[in-house]
């Protein structure tokens, strides 16, 4: 997780290899997501999750986490949004916004995520970014360094 480096600031976003984004495209997908997380349907865990994904060609999927009594049935907001928009026909990605009710840190991709997103240039694109927001702040990393570990 040290390998993840977060910007302070929006300002710094153009630094971290998403130069094709600005910073109000940024601020509307975080506002997706955190609209997404409302339709979150999470009793068990009671943990609220929503994910916006921009494909290349500016359309926006969001995603809920949805929970199931069966656990491991139930789906991440990020998965949700990933299959809704390969669903729809579209593979090659941009960037995704994930957002959480934690406020004291970023929420980071699971390690069943993690696994989905690692199934190639076919499925993601490398070269997506990722947001988050706590705290009036804008987080984001690379995939690369979000999946230096995995
Ligand atoms: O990045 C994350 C982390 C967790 N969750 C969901 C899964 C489960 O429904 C709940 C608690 O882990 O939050 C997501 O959707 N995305
Ligand atoms: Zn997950």
């Amino acid at each position: 997780m040290d390998q993840v480096k977060f910007s302070r600031e929006v300002m710094h976003i153009k630094d971290r290899g998403s130069r094709h984004l600005s910073q109000e495209t940024v601020k509307k997908l975080i506002h997706r997501s955190q609209e997404a997380k409302k339709q979150a349907y999470s009793p068990y865990s009671k943990f609220r999750v929503g994910a916006a994904i921009l494909t290349t060609d500016n359309c926006v999927f969001t995603g809920c986490n949805v929970e199931n009594a069966c656990y491991n049935l139930g789906v991440c907001a990020e998965r949700n949004a990933i299959s809704k928009a390969v669903s729809e026909g579209y593979r090659n990605f941009t960037a995704i916004a994930i957002a959480s009710d934690l406020d004291d840190q970023f929420i980071s991709p699971c390690g069943g995520c993690r696994q989905f997103m690692r199934e190639g240039e076919d499925l993601i694109t490398s070269s997506i970014s990722f947001f988050f927001f706590s705290l009036g702040q804008i987080g984001m990393c690379t995939y690369q360094s979000l999946m230096a570990h995995t």
